[in-house]
């Protein structure tokens, strides 16, 4: 990857605990078909993004990289996020597909790197282990800042009392319909920076009522005003889509803003963990 001066953007940045910070709107790549992924990163690039978010389980870290060496657009002004996947937990497993994650996304350190989930019903619930190898990559800097995904509060407080790294990041499922509060108010607790995924709900929460009416009001769209919620509670997001428009439409969120009554008619949504469109960490283990 190259390595040249870019422009900067009006996307704000999010300071983490590693002291590193990180645009708060990026793209996200689940479900991103390989064949599609250079085009479709090549397209967010286009509209302004300087944040990509994938993993090592969604199968498209070869052509992102692709995508992002095709714009030009110098390593240094770009937030790259990787996931370790679910059946590397093991240290040499990690090592190596850490290793292979580079390789394919063409670059020789990652800003983020995420333990993908936390597996407690694997590997006797050893994600500790896995974070300790987490921290080699830290330490050698091949990983910039390192995190977690789809903890819940008592996987991170294993962390706190059994590792030497709080995480920069924990990834979860955030959006109106599911506002995960307690893992939010935990982290904010503990200086962990939150990055909501889904954060549209994967398109369901686009057709509430209470968003569309307000979207009309303030002459935006739906996805425009979720976004902007997002934003003002200090969460970092990276919608995802395929449409070099909607690309568009979900960047162009700086130039207004929700008040405090908006703000809460879109957090009454919440509807608690039957609002999940994703799967639940305490259970999940697929590999
Ligand atoms: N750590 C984890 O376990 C997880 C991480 N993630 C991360 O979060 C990212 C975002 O989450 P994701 O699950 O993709 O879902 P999102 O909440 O970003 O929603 C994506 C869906 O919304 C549609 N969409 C996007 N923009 C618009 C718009 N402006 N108007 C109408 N529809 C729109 C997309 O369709 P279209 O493509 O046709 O535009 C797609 O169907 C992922 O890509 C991934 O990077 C996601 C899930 C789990
Ligand atoms: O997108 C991700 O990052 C995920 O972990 C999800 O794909 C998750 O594994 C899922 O939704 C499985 O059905």
């Amino acid at each position: 990857m190259t390595d040249t001066a870019d422009d900067d953007n009006a996307v704000p940045r999010v300071t983490l605990n590693s002291g590193r910070n990180v645009p708060q709107l990026g793209y996200g790549t689940f479900k991103v078909a390989p064949a599609d992924a250079a085009a479709a990163v090549g397209a967010a690039l286009e509209a302004g993004y300087r944040h990509i978010d994938t993993a090592q389980m969604y199968g498209n870290e070869a052509e992102v990289g692709a995508g992002i060496a095709a714009s030009g657009i110098g390593r240094s002004n770009l937030f790259l996020t990787s996931k370790l996947n679910n059946g590397n937990h093991r240290p040499d497993d990690a090592r190596r597909s850490f290793e292979e994650s580079l390789a394919r996304l063409d670059t020789d350190y990652l800003d983020l790197f995420l333990i993908h989930w936390p597996l407690p019903t694997r590997y006797d619930g050893d994600f500790v282990g896995t974070w300790k190898v987490l921290e080699e990559f830290a330490a050698d800097g091949r990983a910039r800042s390192i995190g977690v995904s789809n903890f819940q509060v008592p996987h991170l407080q294993r962390l706190l009392t059994e590792a030497d790294t709080v995480p920069a990041v924990n990834q979860v499922e955030v959006h109106p319909l599911f506002g995960n509060e307690q893992v939010r108010t935990f982290c904010r607790e503990h200086d962990i920076a939150v990055e909501a995924w889904s954060p549209l709900a994967q398109g369901a929460v686009l057709d509430e009522p209470a968003v569309r009416e307000l979207a009309e009001r303030l002459g935006r769209t739906a996805a425009q005003v979720v976004l902007r919620w997002h934003l003002q509670r200090g969460d970092i997001v990276f919608p995802k889509s395929m449409s070099p428009a909607r690309m568009r439409e979900n960047f162009d969120v700086f130039g207004f803003e929700l008040d405090g009554d908006s703000m809460a008619q879109i957090a009454a949504l919440d509807r608690g963990p039957e609002g999940r469109v994703g799967p639940d960490p305490d259970v999940f283990d697929r590999i």
